[in-house]
């Protein structure tokens, strides 16, 4: 019987489930969206038909639904020989990817506090996994695991030291499986190795941060305690004053009003009163809605803000690279961006972001660039796949 891998992507209110095969290639992949939401619904990659799921379906309502519809259409002919799953919080446990036990599960509830909106819902995926394919060796693979190079300067906030020592209070950073991979992609792509390679790597999803990476190790990031802080999100605020915490108490606003309005109606679809879809808004804007263009206009001023940031953290700077939905496919917000970032060199050519996607380099910055600007799609469930692979000794390289 083949190897193969299952992945498990529990966003905060979608899940992502895909199957590779022994050498890593992708068979099958579903996505559930809205849950916990009256619409919750599932859909297989490749296909129209959608699969309904109960109202407020959970996690691992969604988990155990995919993966029958798997094992009835046959994409999923035998049990898999090994499983990863996406954790998006580690706290400093883990450096690296490890084998689920229950010390491992009980370590990724403690760090639940710093990332209430992923942790949990990672941990009833595992659970429900768990439930399904008991025999099976499950890897949890970590958001945070990459950042846990950054420098002390890096990952201090200035706050009181006891803070730290006490509570952990510091930078962690997110997303560090994509900025992995970008950077390696980066350094396959420009013909040179990851350990020699320099970045700037921005995802650009629902969820958006920027890494600054030296020699392929993260040196500095935008996310920080929480997955909250730094770049402008879909409907998380990114930074904000600090001092806006008191304001809003003096106003009578609760504090988990606060939490609450700062992840879940700020970012993009605060500041257009609309959507949190780039897409959506690149639309809206094109007809005229000016809030969705000054939406579109902190966005991008924030990001090339970062890309300078990210600066101070490098000696040598191979390439820029973009990814997430939003990167990797709007023009528009790439051309926005970088127009911020004249005075550091960079500059596109509107040839080749406007036909990015025909050219197999990623490449999209004109000759006269500073720097290469590279476009890459990003692939965290092929990431995971590796690592649950490896971890579990199972399958061939990929
Ligand atoms: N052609 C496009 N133009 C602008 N934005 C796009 C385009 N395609 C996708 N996006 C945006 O990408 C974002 C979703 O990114 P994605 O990486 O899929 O999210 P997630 O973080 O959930 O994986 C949404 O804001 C979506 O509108
Ligand atoms: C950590 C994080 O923000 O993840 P996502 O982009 O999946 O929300
Ligand atoms: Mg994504």
């Amino acid at each position: 019987m083949e190897d193969t891998v299952l992945v498990v992507n529990c966003g905060s209110s979608s899940l992502k489930l895909a199957l590779f095969d022994g050498q890593h290639r992708k068979q099958a992949s579903a996505l559930a969206e809205r849950l916990g939401q009256n619409d919750a619904f599932a859909r297989v990659e490749g296909q129209e038909e959608i699969i309904p799921l109960d109202p407020g379906a959970s996690h691992d309502q969604a988990l155990n639904t995919l993966v029958k519809v798997f094992r009835d259409q046959g994409l999923m002919a035998s049990t898999p020989t090994a499983i990863g799953h996406r954790v998006v919080h580690g706290g400093e446990t883990f450096r690296e990817a490890v084998l689920l036990d229950d010390d491992v599960m009980d370590a990724i509830e403690d760090c639940a506090g710093l990332a209430p909106l992923h942790n949990p819902v990672n941990l009833s995926g595992i659970r429900a996994t768990l439930a399904q394919f008991p025999e099976v060796p499950q890897t949890a693979v970590f958001d945070t695991a990459f950042h846990q190079t950054l420098p002390k300067k890096a990952f201090l906030y200035a706050l009181p030291e006891a803070w730290y020592r006490e509570w952990g209070i510091r930078r962690y950073g997110f997303h560090g499986t994509s900025h992995a991979f970008m950077a390696a992609e980066a350094a396959r792509l420009l013909g040179k190795t990851p350990a020699t390679t320099s970045v700037i790597s921005a995802h650009l999803g629902n969820g958006c941060s920027i890494t600054a990476i030296r020699d392929g190790i993260s040196v500095d990031t935008s996310m920080g305690l929480t997955p909250l802080e730094g770049l402008v999100m879909g409907t998380r605020s990114g930074d904000v004053d600090p001092g806006l915490f008191d304001f809003l108490r003096s106003k009578g606003v609760a504090a988990d009003e606060v939490h609450r309005v700062l992840n879940h109606e700020s970012g993009l679809l605060g500041l257009s009163g609309q959507t949190n879809d780039m897409r959506s808004l690149c639309e809206l804007a094109d007809h005229g809605h000016e809030p969705s263009q000054t939406a579109i206009d902190v966005f991008c001023f924030r990001l090339a803000r970062y890309v300078g940031a990210m600066m101070a953290s490098l000696s040598n700077l191979d390439a820029l690279v973009l990814t997430g939905g939003i990167g990797e496919n709007s023009a528009r917000i790439r051309a926005e961006t970088i127009n911020h970032l004249k005075l550091m060199g960079f500059e596109l050519s509107p040839d080749l972001n406007n036909h990015h996607g025909e050219f197999s380099d990623g490449r999209i910055e004109s000759p006269d660039s500073r720097f290469p600007v590279l476009v890459i799609p990003t692939n965290e469930e092929l990431v995971i796949a590796r690592e649950a692979s490896r971890i579990a000794g199972s399958a061939a390289p990929g």
